[in-house]
């Protein structure tokens, strides 16, 4: 069962995900890609784990930087769904 999550269940989920950080009822991060074909790349690369969460996050891309912005619309807020899939998106950006 999906429950939100308490707020020191978020400080502790993000202690393991230095790359995010808390936005109201969200999590996000960016990331700067070496061009615009590989953030393209990234987006298409999390659209298809998103898809297989069955869980998707707002996605911003400005030539490339992409900001991915995570929160349980149908909780209106962070569950351990966007926790899982903030991992997941960190596996597919290339480390600089
Ligand atoms: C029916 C509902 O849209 C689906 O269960 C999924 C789709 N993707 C989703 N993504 C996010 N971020 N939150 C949701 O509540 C959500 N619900």
């Amino acid at each position: 069962m999906t429950e939100l999550l308490s707020e020191q269940g978020i400080a502790e989920a993000l202690r393991g995900l230095p790359e995010w950080r808390r936005v109201g009822d969200a999590i996000e991060r960016s990331a700067e890609l070496a061009g615009f074909p590989e953030a393209i790349e990234v987006v298409n690369r999390v659209a298809e784990r998103a898809e297989s969460a069955n869980h998707h996050p707002d996605i911003d891309i400005r030539w490339r930087t992409v900001t991915f912005r995570l929160s349980t619309h149908s909780h209106g807020g962070i569950t351990e769904k966007d926790i899982a899939l903030a991992g997941e998106i960190d596996g597919v950006i290339p480390s600089v």
